[in-house]
């Protein structure tokens, strides 16, 4: 299901409200052919796309069946944890390709929750590669570090639970950078991370960030009704308003915005 498409969670409205009774029944057929082109288009993606490995799986499965509302009400975590938070095949099989492509060593990761990209793209790195990865939730620490230790490739990752902010302030201290850096935590955190992490050399030379959710739903293409619905659009406005970068929005699941430096990506005049 194109569960990220605003259109098509519109459409799916229309067809269960009872107002679709009165609609003559060829157009009726139409729409729900409309509905379907969608969701197979969707769902064709996940089937061409390669499979992912069967501990990648067994974190989407147990991620997906978690009592997350339970955990939540009985103050066990402090933020609403839901399932839908992870992300899916195709972004996972996209990062392992672009971590692959780039032979890429050092890879960073704001949003860890379950783990599943962390492990995905631990599992795209060389033996000596590593994912360090930010996570603000306590109570993912226990569940992360079993799906980990079921993986030969769980031990290319670092996990640092402390807010974001802090786990780069003190990456920068160490003077590290990253080829690769994959944002997908707390939306209205996304434009400082970026800037600290530009500013700080976080971002390896010919490094690329990846930050998902930059449609957020559709809510950065569709007139904006408060504050909260506006924070992607006002973060895609940040980047393309920066002259010194370079960015594309990739349409995959709930969009990703690929951002490099202009000065890595622009070929030289020939002499
Ligand atoms: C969308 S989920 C990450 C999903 C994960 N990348 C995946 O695809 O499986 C976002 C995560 O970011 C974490 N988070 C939110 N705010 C944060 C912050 N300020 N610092 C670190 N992590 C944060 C949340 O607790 C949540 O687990």
């Amino acid at each position: 299901m194109a569960q990220y498409d605003p259109a098509v969670k519109e459409l799916e409205e229309l067809l269960e409200s009872p107002d679709i009774k009165d609609v003559k029944p060829e157009v009726r057929q139409k729409l729900e052919r409309i509905l379907d082109m969608c969701n197979k288009r969707h769902d064709y993606a996940d089937e061409i796309t390669t499979p992912q490995s069967d501990i990648l799986a067994y974190i989407h499965e147990q991620t997906t069946s978690h009592p997350w509302e339970q955990a939540y009400t009985s103050g066990k975590t402090k933020w609403n944890l839901e399932s839908g938070m992870i992300s899916g095949l195709v972004t996972c099989q996209f990062l392992k390709f672009v971590i692959s492509m780039m032979q890429a060593k050092q890879v960073l990761e704001i949003g860890m929750f379950t783990g599943y990209t962390a492990l995905a793209m631990a599992e795209a790195l060389p033996a000596d590669g590593e994912v360090v990865t930010c996570e603000i939730s306590e109570y993912l620490k226990d569940m992360t570090a079993d799906f980990f230790s079921r993986s030969q490739h769980g031990k290319k990752i670092k996990t640092y639970f402390a807010p974001a902010e802090d786990t780069l302030n003190n990456l920068i201290k160490d003077g590290r950078s990253f080829d690769v850096i994959f944002i997908d935590a707390n939306k209205p955190g996304y434009k400082g991370y970026v800037d600290i992490i530009l500013e700080n050399g976080l971002l390896a030379p010919r490094g690329i960030i990846l930050a998902d959710n930059a449609y957020l739903s559709g809510t950065s293409y569709i007139n904006p009704r408060t504050r909260e619905d506006n924070v992607m659009n006002d973060f895609n406005q940040h980047i393309k308003n920066n002259p010194q970068l370079q960015q594309v929005l990739l349409p995959i699941r709930d969009g990703i915005l690929a951002i490099r430096r202009k000065s890595d990506v622009e070929g030289q005049a020939a002499e």
